[in-house]
This record gives C-alpha cells, sequence and structure tokens, in this order.
C-alpha cells in the first residue's frame, strides 16, 4: 500500500458520506487521476474497498493539493505524502473552495478529462466564475453550493450506470412539474478496466433553490412549539404543521404522477407482492445480525410482511423517489420541492431503479412525521407527557399529508392497506440498522415504533 492509500484508509471511516462504517476493511486500492494541473492541483481517486466478508465498495475522492500547509484549510486535511525534498499536503477537494470552480468550467465546456465526461443539461445555464461552499448538512453525498444559483452533489459511492437522481431529474425536465429543482448537468467516468461496464454517475448541478427551509427543520419546530406549550394540542399551538403537511402530499401526489407520465410503469402481478414479501423477510434477517434487539419484533413483522402476499392490492408500479422523508423536501415560499431520487443509499443501484408501488414513498414521509415528532424524547424517555403528545402530532401531520395526497392524485393513499403498513415496518427496520451505524443514540426512535407498528398489523386495525 502507497502512502496515500494508507492515509485514505484511516481518514475516509471518519468522514459522514463513507456508508460502511463499523464494517472490517480487508484490502484497499486506489486509482487516480488528474483534473485540473493549475493551482492548486485537483485529483480524482476511486478507493476500492474490500472488506472482511469479500464485497467490494468504490468511493470517490477528490484531492487538492498544496506543497505548504494551509492554515485556513486545517480542518480539511487528508494527510501529507513524503516526496523528494519534502511534503505535499492533501485536502479534501470539496472543502477548499479555491478548488471547486473546475466543476462548473468543465461542466460548462462539456469537457472530457481523462475517464470523466461532464454532460451539461440541454439548454442549461451553468453559472461561471463562482466558487462553491460545502453543505454542512448530513448527506449520504457532499454538496457545493454556489452562490444562490446552482448546486452540485458529488456522488461518493460509485456504481456503474446512471444514477436515479440524474435520471429521474432529467425525465421530468420535460413534465415542467414545479416541484422538483431542475438539472443542469451531470458527470460520468468510465471504467478504466472493463469497456463493456456502463460509465458511473460521478456528479449533478441543480438549479439552488433559493430561501427555502427543509422539512425536517420546519417540522421539528412545530413539535417545539407544541412540547412548550403544555396545556395545548397540535391544532391550538401557532406553529401547527398540518396545513404544511397536506400540501406535502399534494406536492409528492404530483411528482409521482408525473415520474408515472415520462417513466416506465406496469400493472403489479402476484410475483411482485411475494417479491416484495420475501425482500423484506430478507432484509429483517439481515438487520438482526445488525441490530439484535430487532430479534423480539421478528414474528410480529414477519406476520406484517406475510400479509401483503397473502392480499395482493391493485398497484400501478412505477419509478418512486425510494427514500422519500422530511429532509428531502424544501419548503419555499410558493411551495414544497422534492429533492434527491437517489433511493436508499446502501441499496444496490439497480433495485433503487426498479418499479415499485408510489406507497413506498408515502410510508417513508408516514415515518419522519414519526421521527419528528418523536426525535426530542431521546433525552426524556420517560416522560409519558410528552409521548402522548408526541404521537397526537404524529398522528395529526401523518393524516394531513394522506389528504393532501388523496385529494391530489384521487387514491385513497392510506386506507387500511397491508402493503403500506409493511412498507413502513420495512423502512423502520431499515432505520434501526441506518442509526445503528450512524447515530446510535438515535436506533431507540425506530426500534419504539416497531412495536406499534406490528401491533397494529396482527390485530388488523386501521392506521393513523
Ligand atoms: N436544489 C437545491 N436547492 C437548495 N438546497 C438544496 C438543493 N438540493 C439539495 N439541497 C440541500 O442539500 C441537502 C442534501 O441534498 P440531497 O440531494 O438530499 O443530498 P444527499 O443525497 O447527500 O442526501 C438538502 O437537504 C437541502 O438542504
Ligand atoms: O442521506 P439521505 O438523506 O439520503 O438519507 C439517509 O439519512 C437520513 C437521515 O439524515 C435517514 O432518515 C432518517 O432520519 C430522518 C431524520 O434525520 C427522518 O426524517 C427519516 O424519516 C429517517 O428515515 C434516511 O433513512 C437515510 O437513508
Amino acid at each position: 500500500m502507497n502512502a496515500l492509500t494508507g492515509l485514505l484508509r484511516e481518514w475516509m471511516p471518519s468522514q459522514r458520506w463513507f456508508g460502511s462504517k463499523g464494517r472490517e476493511w480487508a484490502g484497499v486500492t486506489e486509482e487516480s487521476f488528474f483534473l485540473d494541473r493549475s493551482h492548486p492541483v485537483l485529483s480524482i481517486h476511486r478507493v476500492t474497498v474490500t472488506y472482511s466478508d469479500g464485497a467490494t465498495e468504490t468511493y470517490l475522492v477528490p484531492l487538492s493539493w498544496r506543497d505548504h500547509p494551509a492554515e485556513e484549510l486545517s480542518a480539511a486535511l487528508v494527510g501529507t505524502v513524503p516526496h523528494e525534498n519534502g511534503e505535499n499536503y492533501a485536502y479534501d477537494a470539496m472543502r477548499d473552495r479555491e478548488a471547486t470552480a473546475t466543476w462548473l468550467t468543465h461542466l460548462a465546456e462539456a469537457a472530457t478529462v481523462g475517464p470523466m465526461r461532464f454532460v451539461p443539461g440541454e439548454g442549461a445555464e451553468i453559472p461561471a466564475g463562482l466558487p462553491g461552499d460545502v453543505l454542512s448538512a448530513e448527506q449520504s453525498n457532499t454538496s457545493l453550493v454556489y452562490g444562490q444559483e446552482a448546486i452540485l452533489k458529488l456522488f461518493r459511492r460509485l456504481e456503474p450506470g446512471l444514477n436515479p437522481d440524474v435520471e429521474v431529474h432529467s425525465a421530468l425536465r420535460r413534465t415542467g412539474n414545479p416541484h422538483i429543482a431542475p438539472l443542469l448537468g451531470h458527470a460520468e467516468i468510465d471504467h478504466d478496466r472493463d469497456a463493456d461496464t456502463p460509465p458511473a454517475t460521478v456528479l449533478m448541478l441543480q438549479r439552488f433553490v433559493p430561501n427555502a427551509s427543509d422539512g425536517w427543520r420546519l417540522a421539528t419546530a412545530s413539535v417545539r412549539d407544541l412540547y412548550a406549550e403544555g396545556d395545548l394540542h397540535a391544532d391550538e399551538v401557532g406553529g401547527d404543521f398540518a396545513a404544511d403537511s397536506e400540501r406535502l402530499g399534494a406536492a409528492t401526489a404530483s411528482v409521482h404522477a408525473d415520474m408515472a407520465q415520462v417513466l416506465p410503469t406496469e400493472e403489479a402481478d402476484r410475483d411482485w407482492f411475494n417479491t416484495v414479501a420475501r425482500q423484506m423477510t430478507e432484509r429483517l434477517d439481515a438487520a438482526i445480525e445488525v441490530v439484535p434487539q430487532l430479534a423480539e419484533h421478528a414474528d410480529g413483522l414477519r406476520a406484517v410482511y406475510a400479509a401483503v402476499a397473502e392480499n395482493p392490492e391493485p398497484v400501478v408500479r412505477q419509478r418512486v423517489h425510494g427514500d422519500l422523508h422530511l429532509g428531502q423536501v424544501l419548503r419555499t415560499a410558493t411551495g414544497w420541492i422534492v429533492l434527491d431520487f437517489e433511493g436508499e443509499p446502501a441499496r444496490p443501484l439497480a433495485a433503487r431503479r426498479e418499479l415499485d408501488s408510489p406507497m413506498r414513498d408515502v410510508a417513508g414521509m408516514l415515518r419522519s412525521f414519526d421521527y419528528a415528532a418523536r426525535h426530542m424524547l431521546v433525552e426524556q424517555p420517560g416522560d409519558q407527557q410528552r409521548a402522548y403528545r408526541a404521537q397526537e402530532w404524529a398522528e395529526r401531520n401523518r393524516s394531513a399529508f394522506c389528504a393532501g395526497y388523496a385529494a391530489a392524485s384521487g387514491m385513497d393513499a392510506c386506507g387500511n392497506s397491508p402493503l403500506l403498513r409493511a412498507f413502513e415496518a420495512d423502512k423502520a427496520v431499515y432505520e434501526c440498522v441506518y442509526e445503528a451505524r450512524n447515530r446510535p443514540h438515535w436506533l431507540m426512535i425506530p426500534l419504539q415504533s416497531l412495536s406499534r407498528l406490528t401491533a397494529a398489523g396482527q390485530r388488523g386495525e386501521p392506521r393513523t
């Protein structure tokens, strides 16, 4: 292993975008090329990690280089690499403002650099000469904001094939849907060793949505208001969120309708229900290995999943968002914008592009209302009064979201559907693994929801 590979091995696991925290590394290889040889030099590294279970993942790491330490970049230092006359300093290029204009220049020029091709969107105006500021949000990828003009997302984990975020945004451009941020361009990278493997998507550039707040921030502010007013109910306090939840339901339905218009659809047959039930059960089995506390819910969950195969409902499968939650939606002065059509970051790309029920997304958002309501209980686990209020807030906003979705789509989105219940339970299982790996102190949020989800399933009660 050379010095740089050793540095990356040390540095990568502590990065938020590194999805396989806690997995044992068995080996690592690295390939690189220069994207920009001016100052600062910018190199692109494809780092392939092999884990002890034999699985591999390839991550993209752009580095900027200096021959002396840059004080202002100390937090972005990856490490130093010795050379004949001293040392080179390697920085996380996404946090080095001087290295951020290159992405836009290459996009505007539709450049090809080594194995990487930049593809501007048709007629898109790519801003020029602006430095990018890295977004501090907790993310699976890394984003740069260029003024109020554009936002660039660098996909950290490379997988062959077009990224669904680019694919869906590109298709939705034709519909003029008001609930998405238009795509300005993307870039892809070839596989050096295998000409038959399709290129991987490296980045996408979208129009920046100015003056917006994300749904998580707004929803949790509403929950805080409710907690502050000990005696009032969710519909009586100033920060009631239900009208926004209803509009969010309508926006989600509008995006689903347009996705069904411009991307393939197919009526679900019996096999699909069997497959969904089997996949959920497999995901549960794998999740128990990571989160042993899930075992006590396993029988209840298996019953919820089996009900999917036993009660096939009319479903038109279509492309969906795949990981819809309050952190993926922005509230502007005029309405909601839905972001990030990538699906769950841990799932293989082919699985994330499969046709699915739009109820998968409805379930994701229903889970998110639960999260928003309960996350402040983590610090006060024994506070029964707050737990009751949290439940009330979640029910009110879940119902409002469903009502908005139903009104816009003409579909009773949240009726007593075994499929919807199973999607919610499956998402909560996914969240248990996600929290165990990324935020163990939040594991109790999805874990506690499982008792409610499986109990409602066993009694055949309608969900709220
Ligand atoms: N077009 C946009 N305009 C403004 N902010 C955006 C835009 N796209 C993303 N963001 C901000 O970046 C955050 C992360 O973006 P997202 O696409 O969800 O990345 P990730 O895949 O890493 O989760 C969002 O929560 C939002 O705050
Ligand atoms: O990084 P992504 O936005 O693609 O999604 C991952 O991270 C999310 C957390 O940031 C995670 O969402 C979970 O936590 C949210 C609160 O932070 C909550 O609103 C969601 O309902 C809950 O699923 C998401 O699951 C994960 O894929």
